[in-house]
């Protein structure tokens, strides 16, 4: 029989640290690493490219089918590289604008469909850390640990603003809380695939905890599942 591939998945909303703790999960089990929300990025910066309205479901459900997105990982910087196109979009997807446009073509239930198979192809030997908004609900139902990490608004908007000003973007606080808010809005009120937790999942709200803190809790958790299996 074949060996059974092991899924730890990680919802939360934007800010909350997912993209952060799973990386370092990854990299501590040696297992392979899925960023969902790269992929509706990648699909949004497309479309913007290809000046596509989030309106425009037919469009962009062929868009999705059909996206050209090589995910490679580069020595140089130890970074996974992510090339749309022939293009390194690594920074470009990590945009408000892009980060808003991806939370609202997420939004068409036809394009969640054309990326389902996409980001199932991420499962493989010895193991998968999955981070987004659907991964223990949707995306891996089956997975064998399922957390679902948040944070306040107000404490989210002031990480993601440290984040901008790091990487040389412009940042308005006030915008940012309302922008997470609207984005928090969408992502959770959608029709299919919500962001919600998994009726299994185990809750970490990160306001109060460290980047190590949160990382140590999911770890013990994770481990306390696998033993079970
Ligand atoms: N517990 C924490 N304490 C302080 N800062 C944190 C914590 N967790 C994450 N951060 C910082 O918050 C910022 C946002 O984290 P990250 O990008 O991992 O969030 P995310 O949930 O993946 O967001 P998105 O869904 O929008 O991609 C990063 O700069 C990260 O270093
Ligand atoms: N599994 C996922 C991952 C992401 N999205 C959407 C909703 C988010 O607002 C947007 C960008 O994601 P981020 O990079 O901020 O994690 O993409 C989703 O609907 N489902």
């Amino acid at each position: 029989m074949a060996t059974p591939t092991p899924v730890i998945t990680i919802d939360g909303p934007s800010g909350s640290g997912k993209g952060t703790v799973s990386r370092i999960l990854a990299e501590k089990m040696g297992w392979h690493l899925l960023d969902s929300g790269a992929i509706y990025r990648v699909l949004a910066l497309a479309a913007l490219h290809h000046n596509f309205s989030e309106a425009d479901e037919e469009s962009l459900v062929t868009l999705a089918a059909h996206l050209d997105v090589k995910f490679e990982a580069q020595e140089d910087d130890g970074l996974t590289h992510i090339i749309l196109e022939g293009e390194d979009v690594t920074m470009t997807i990590r945009t408000e604008k892009v980060g808003n446009m991806a939370s609202k073509v997420a939004a068409l239930p036809r394009v969640r469909e054309a990326l389902l198979r996409r980001q199932r192809g991420f499962k493989d030997l010895p193991g998968l850390v999955a981070d987004g908004r659907d991964m223990g609900t949707v995306v891996f139902p089956e997975a064998d640990a399922k957390i679902f990490l948040t944070a306040s608004a107000q404490e989210r908007a002031q990480r993601r603003y440290k984040q901008l000003l790091e990487k040389g973007f412009d940042a308005n606080i006030d915008q940012l809380i309302t922008e997470i808010q609207e984005r928090d809005e969408r992502d959770t009120s959608r029709s299919v695939a919500p962001l919600k937790p998994a009726d299994d999942a185990l809750y970490i709200d990160s306001t109060e905890l460290s980047i190590d803190q949160v990382v140590e809790d999911i770890l013990t958790f994770a481990h306390s599942k696998l033993s079970h299996d």
